[in-house]
């Protein structure tokens, strides 16, 4: 369990001070993960090496599991590390050691002797899946694989939590899904909370069980995955549900509704039934559909004709389960 209390680190620069994290609180449970996203320049980097115990914190406490890191004396920072594993954008091996023996290098700063280290070794090369690469070098592995290697890196010390700083950034779409999908798998495996840094909505959508969105310093909306993407209107549930730019239409075609529909697809759907309510079209100008933690988020940019009370809509549609709300104002109002 991660716990983050009111984190705060403050750079000074030429009389200047740069709140580059200003309280941030965030809590993850073990055996989850949670994503934090935020533009550049929010405060990412600064959190996962507050977190990671590469940076002290002006204030505020970082807790794995009930014991406060942020604190811990210079002389026990070593010690407190092992209690975290980092996984980085790139995994940063040594070139010149096999697979196995990159691995095996956090265990020989522990200090773990030579018998037990090759058989700790040997075993998360396997839960890696590289375990026939032990006796290859770095530059015989493709992006991926050296990436499974620093995961094995990060876990070598039985750590309680893993921090994952942009993990997936430089992988193709291919190799993304596949250490995805091994960063979940070990979490379940081994019951980890799991912190991913991350600006790609696709990593949130794919592996994140909650999720907080970090701005200037500070955590400004956060929560289940399914509970932020279906708040309506809400900054998160518009970044991992993604509709592209409307163009102004004219009035005369009618109002626009943004629409947030979580009834299940089909012929039931809120739209549906309220088309053959109205005895009216609604088209979908735009829509993305996105199955997440076993719910179906159905966001759609739709056309109500003139000849129906965009309002009117709306409360018919909340009847329905689906929420909306009149968005895009036509061409004329802009005018
Ligand atoms: N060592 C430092 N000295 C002064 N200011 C810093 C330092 N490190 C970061 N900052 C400032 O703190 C703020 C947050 O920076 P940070 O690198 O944490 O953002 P980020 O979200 O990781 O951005 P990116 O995605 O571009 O890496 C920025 O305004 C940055 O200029």
């Amino acid at each position: 369990m991660i716990a983050v209390k009111d984190l705060k680190k403050v750079y000074h620069q030429a009389n200047r001070e740069i709140r580059a994290l200003d309280g941030v609180t965030l809590e993850v449970p073990d055996d989850s993960v949670h994503g934090v996203i935020g533009q550049s320049g929010a405060g990412k980097s600064t959190l996962v090496r507050c977190l990671a115990l590469l940076d002290r914190p002006t204030s505020g406490t970082v807790e794995i599991n009930g014991v406060d890191l942020a604190h811990v004396r210079s002389s026990d920072l070593r010690r407190a590390r092992r209690r975290l594993g980092v996984v980085f954008q790139h995994a940063n091996l040594f070139d010149s050691r096999t697979i196995a023996d990159n691995v095996a290098y956090p265990l020989e700063l522990a200090g773990v002797e030579r018998r037990e280290r090759a058989a700790k070794v040997t075993e998360l090369l396997g839960l890696v899946g590289l375990g026939d690469a032990a006796a290859a070098h770095p530059a015989q592995l493709s992006g991926g694989q050296r990436q499974r290697v620093g995961i094995a890196r990060a876990l070598a010390t039985d750590p309680d939590v893993l921090l994952c700083d942009e993990p997936t950034s430089a992988l193709d779409p291919r190799t993304t899904d596949e250490i995805l999908d091994l960063i979940a798998d070990i979490k379940a495996r081994l019951g980890l909370a799991v912190l991913v840094i991350t600006h790609e909505m696709h990593v949130v959508k794919r592996i994140c069980d909650s999720v907080s969105l970090l701005e200037a310093g500070l955590v400004v909306e956060s929560g289940p995955l399914a509970g932020v993407v279906g708040r309506l209107g809400g900054r998160l549930s518009e970044m991992l549900l993604q509709l592209p730019p409307a163009a102004p239409l004219p009035a005369t075609l009618g109002a626009t509704l943004e629409v947030l529909d979580t009834t299940q697809p089909g012929d039931t759907a809120a739209l549906t039934a309220a088309e053959r309510h109205f005895d009216a079209d609604l088209p979908v100008l735009a829509g993305t559909v996105e199955h997440l933690d076993g719910t179906t988020f159905s966001r759609m940019r739709v056309l109500v004709p003139p000849s129906l009370d965009p309002a009117v809509v709306v409360s018919h549609l909340k009847g329905l389960g689906a929420e909306s709300t009149i968005s895009a104002p036509s061409i004329d109002e802009v005018a």
